[in-house]
């Protein structure tokens, strides 16, 4: 074909790379994940995600109003909780007056049309860091997911619009979406984690939940053996269409940037959106490798975030959200 077909010629100025550009990233491809915590007036840096950081009710109004003003329309909620309210059964998840439930109405009070997206999973609230109740070394199935369907339940109580289970129990979404539709919460949504790895990319996340799995015998130190292993593609799509079976209207692929491979192939084999969370590690690979001048970062930050709309992601939730917003609008 050469030279009548010259690649290079679509790429000879800036005004004709962006006619050609196939993927072009919008405010409305973000979902921002905020951190809350008790208290007034705290603002409290995580210490292994910099610039990012763990927010009382007061500022969390404040935020949504300033992430709207951005045209960032959906957040997704996590909440810290004080030890003494940890046990093994999830009671203060449960808690109608909780943080979470107080969070959301929070958001939806500062700003109504605000999508609020709600992690559901009980590792904030387990003594022992696990996303459902343990019993002698075991996590426990099916008694797990009949509290993360009444969590989930309390947040659609408080104005949740989509319910985001995290933990990976088999059949929680079938539990939740029952739950919901019985009590008349019809149209409250489901962000199914649907292919979840067990991934160690997951630890400055748990720093800023205190959150990780606890070090006593009989316990548990990671949670292998419900989050997925990293070596493994087809059972994602497992996973995924057993989940779109059970009722989720949202799935989702997590981490991102090592598992774009499964992004693509679940893009290709489903029909409903597909969900990427560039998780808290990725974060702070990028902020540190920049803050010692070896990576440019707004110039990483944007090639990684394309990177992961074009391997297929309808959404990305992700703490980079504010920053390339303000670069690209
Ligand atoms: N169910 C907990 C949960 N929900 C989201 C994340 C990770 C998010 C991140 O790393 O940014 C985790 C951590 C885990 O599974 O241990
Ligand atoms: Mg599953």
């Amino acid at each position: 074909m050469y030279p009548l077909r010259r690649n290079r010629r679509l790429r000879t100025s800036e005004s004709m790379r962006s006619l050609v550009r196939e993927t072009i990233l919008s405010p409305n491809d973000f979902i921002v994940p905020l951190f809350v915590v008790e208290g007034k007036g705290v603002k409290e840096e995580i210490a292994s995600m910099p610039n990012y950081y763990r927010l009382s009710l007061d500022l969390l109004e404040k935020e949504a109003k300033e992430l709207w003003k951005l045209g960032l329309k959906s957040v997704l909620l996590f909440v810290k909780v004080d030890d003494k309210l940890k046990d093994n059964t999830g009671k203060e998840a449960l808690n109608p007056d909780g943080l979470m439930q107080r969070a959301i109405k929070t958001v939806k009070n500062a700003v109504p049309e605000m999508l609020v997206m709600t992690d559901v999973a009980l590792d904030p609230f387990s003594a022992y860091g696990h996303d459902g109740i343990v019993s002698e070394g075991l996590i426990l199935n099916d008694d797990s997911s009949a509290v993360l369907a009444e969590m989930s339940l309390s947040h659609a109580q408080a104005g949740a619009d989509v319910i985001a289970p995290s933990d990976m129990m088999d059949g929680r979404i079938f539990e939740i979406r029952t739950l919901l539709e019985d009590e008349g919460f019809h149209n409250t949504g489901i962000m199914a984690y649907s292919a979840k790895y067990a991934s160690a990319f997951y630890g400055p996340f748990r720093d800023a939940l205190d959150s990780a799995p606890v070090d006593l015998k009989n316990i548990p130190k990671d949670k292998k053996t419900y989050q997925m292993d990293f070596a493994n593609r087809e059972e994602a799509i497992r996973e995924t269409i057993m989940d779109i079976e059970e009722g989720a209207d949202i799935v989702m692929v997590k981490p991102g940037l090592c598992y774009l491979d499964i992004v693509r192939e679940i893009k290709n084999e489903v029909n409903i959106p597909v969900a990427v969370y560039q998780v808290s590690g990725e974060y702070s690979m990028l902020k540190a490798a920049a803050e010692k001048g070896w990576l440019d970062h707004d110039a990483v930050m944007l090639e990684q975030i394309t990177a992961i709309k074009r391997a297929g992601a309808s959404m990305i939730a992700s703490y980079f959200a504010k920053d390339v917003v303000k670069i690209i609008s």
